[in-house]
């Protein structure tokens, strides 16, 4: 036995192609290689970990077996693609995961032809899938070529209704698509639903699933090893009213559920699937979230997302911070109302942790709903829990919230319903990048009539902001707050019951009066404290109100300054344009009033930390201080006239 330390395996791998030289035991080890090298990379950055562990195998055989870029591998929310990413050719770039001009977290066109599609928002994966086989039987044309179209979908993005839409379509069309159900039975939380009941009796009743194989003729699509027990099964359960699994009912091929860790199994099923497949086939893989890295694998969440930490330890470098999180205040505020009134509930989707209702569900358990990756059903299910009396808090991220606008129209802002919409995660956030950002929500709710607007300046206006949504049943209200810490501000007892569409004034100043909505109002005070040291003197305002404005204090604003600019962590189309609104409205311009409005530009900002995205957006204190500067004709370029 040489002592000679072998090479590793995944050093001879610079694209799946270099998988063809392996056998399949190779493979196996390659798999322990990749597996270790994926904790190694995210214990340096940080990111999402437990999901891609889960797939390490399942990756490699998907790899091993098909031809990526001309097959397309499509990982829907794609937070399990690390080990993807490693394996087509970005091994050296994983240190900077998630980092300014770095690697994204998620899948992306734009960085490799190994991800033909974007993702990062759960439960597309089916129906992008779809398209391209589609596309592929339609002659269409695609720079890497057109094979097979395979998505991998976890049970959780399972559960959203935009994957039955696809599944329903794709069993229509009956074109060849792969489906590869990835069932870890885990969302970031344990997941809900009866969907995931009736996955985990498919598993109970694996033999039996075996069985009915045979008599569906997909035996042959199973090793060899379990034929044979198909075939015997084929005679004993012939006379047996075999009903198809809820997959094959929607017309698809169903064959497992498969060791979704033993190669033995996924390599000759997928090899079988590729050179057999004639219409669509879910393949049902049985995995564990966290697998092989006990600190992810034995912890509640699965280890599903991670600061740096120390690989042998487990233990996360995460700074520590007295200051509460805003999700956290969000919690303890809305707790407190509600032992005050049982009317008071609260709906998430699929993110209990992420919304600081898991806090909330402890407290009230009968009072708190967690409805899956289903914002849509979120957003209504509350329009009916509003409707039939309770006072609802539906609380999704900005981002996520996008998932179920025609419901917040539709079912919400039409009938005047007060659901309370608790908005975490509102403007840029960080490592998630674009596809997390909480850019649009000012801009989609302030243009619904009835629609009560608010943003939290800080952790006690968010208390505030809670205790007034409380006792709102005049309409659906909304009051967004960012993700991360407060800004260590004082906190109140209680929550007060806010004036609607009122603001608060700051500092008075003259020149330039500055309307902040939302918590750039520290950015603004930051910069008021430089711009002092040149003598200017900005007066401050909190909007606090995107909707309805605070016609009196706008306009007071306006007739006393030269200038008015406003600021808002959000896109054009929100705060800034209904005070532009309001104003031209009023002809007010017509009396000379200079009027700027900060908001997010126009594209889309890269995963950075969200001081370099902000920086990005020209929306820091410096950028502040060079804009009131520019609008008050001081000699300082204004980069973003
Ligand atoms: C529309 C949407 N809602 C919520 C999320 C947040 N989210 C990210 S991963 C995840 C759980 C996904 O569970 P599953 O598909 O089973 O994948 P696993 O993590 O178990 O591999 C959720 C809810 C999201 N990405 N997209
Ligand atoms: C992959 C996904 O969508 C979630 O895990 C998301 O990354 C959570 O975001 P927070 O870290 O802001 O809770
Ligand atoms: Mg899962």
């Amino acid at each position: 036995m040489s002592d000679k330390p072998t090479t590793p395996l995944l050093d001879r791998v610079h694209g799946p192609s270099d998988l063809s030289q392996f056998s399949d035991a190779e493979l196996e080890r390659l798999a322990g290689e990749l597996r270790a090298e994926t904790i190694s990379a995210v214990s340096k950055t940080g990111g999402h970990l437990g999901a891609g562990l889960g797939v390490i195998e399942l990756t490699v055989a998907l790899h091993a077996v098909f031809d990526a870029p001309r097959d397309k591998i499509i990982w829907d929310v794609s937070h399990q693609c690390y080990p993807h990413k490693i394996l087509t050719g970005r091994r050296d770039r994983m240190s900077t995961l998630r980092q300014k001009d770095g690697l994204s977290g998620f899948t992306k066109r734009s960085e490799s032809p190994y991800d033909p599609f974007g993702a990062a928002h759960s439960s597309t994966s089916i129906s992008a899938a779809l398209g391209f086989a589609v596309a592929r039987d339609l002659g269409g044309a695609c720079d890497t070529g057109h094979g097979d179209a395979i998505a991998v979908i976890g049970d959780g993005a399972m559960s959203a209704g935009m994957a039955f839409e696809a599944l329903n379509n794709a069993g229509h069309l009956g074109k060849r698509l792969i489906v590869i159900l990835n069932d870890n039975e885990m969302s970031i939380a344990p997941p809900t639903g009866a969907l995931s009941s009736y996955l985990s009796r498919l598993y109970a009743e694996a033999p039996f699933q075996d069985l009915k194989a045979a008599v569906k003729g997909a035996a042959s699509f199973l090793p060899p090893p379990f034929r044979e027990g198909a075939k015997r099964a084929k005679e004993m359960l012939k006379g047996m009213a075999v009903g198809g699994t809820l997959f094959e009912e929607l017309g698809f091929s169903y064959l497992g559920p498969l060791d979704g860790h033993d190669l033995h199994q996924l390599l000759p099923v997928l090899r079988t699937v590729r050179q057999r497949a004639t219409g669509p086939i879910l393949i049902h893989c049985i995995t564990r979230k966290g697998k092989g890295y006990d600190h992810a694998e034995h912890a509640a969440d699965k280890g599903h997302a991670r600061g740096k930490f120390d690989v042998v330890t487990g233990e996360q470098k995460k700074a520590k911070s007295n200051t509460p999180s805003y999700t956290k205040v969000f919690a303890e505020a809305l707790m407190q109302q509600a032992a005050d009134d049982s009317r008071i509930c609260a709906v998430t989707a699929a993110m209990p942790d992420g919304t600081g209702l898991d806090l909330f569900a402890e407290r009230y358990p009968s009072r708190c709903f967690d409805v899956g990756i289903a914002e849509q059903h979120g957003v209504t299910f509350s329009a009916g829990l509003a409707a039939g009396g309770m006072r609802p808090f539906c609380a999704m991220y900005s981002t996520f919230l996008q998932r179920g606008y025609d419901q917040v129209v539709h079912d919400v802002a039409i009938q005047r319903l007060p659901v309370r919409f608790a908005i975490d995660r509102a403007g840029l956030v960080g490592a998630d990048g674009a596809t997390h950002a909480g850019s649009f929500d000012v801009a989609y709710l302030a243009n619904l009539p009835g629609f009560v607007v608010m943003a939290a300046a800080d952790e006690a206006e968010l208390k505030h902001m809670v205790a007034t949504a409380a006792v709102h049943d005049e309409g659906p209200i909304a009051f967004r707050y960012p993700r991360g810490e407060g800004r260590g501000v004082e906190m109140p007892e209680r929550g007060e019951v806010l004036e609607i569409g009122k603001g608060r004034m700051i500092r008075e100043g003259k020149g330039v009066a500055i309307l902040s909505f939302g918590t750039r109002l520290g950015e603004v005070l930051t910069a008021c404290e430089t711009l002092e040291a040149r003598g200017v003197s900005p007066t401050v305002a909190d909007a606090r109100f995107a909707k309805p404005l605070d016609r009196d204090l706008i306009l007071r604003l306006a007739r006393d300054h030269e200038a008015l600019i406003t600021i808002e962590e959000g896109a054009v189309g929100g705060f800034g344009s209904h005070v532009a609104q309001l104003l031209a409205d009023e002809g007010v311009f017509d009396s000379g009033l200079k009027y700027r409005s900060m908001v997010l530009p126009d594209t889309f900002i890269d995963q950075a930390s969200p001081e370099d995205m902000y920086a990005v957006a020209g929306m820091n204190a410096k950028d502040i201080e060079a804009r009131v500067l520019s609008v008050l004709g001081v000699d300082v370029m204004d980069k973003r006239a």
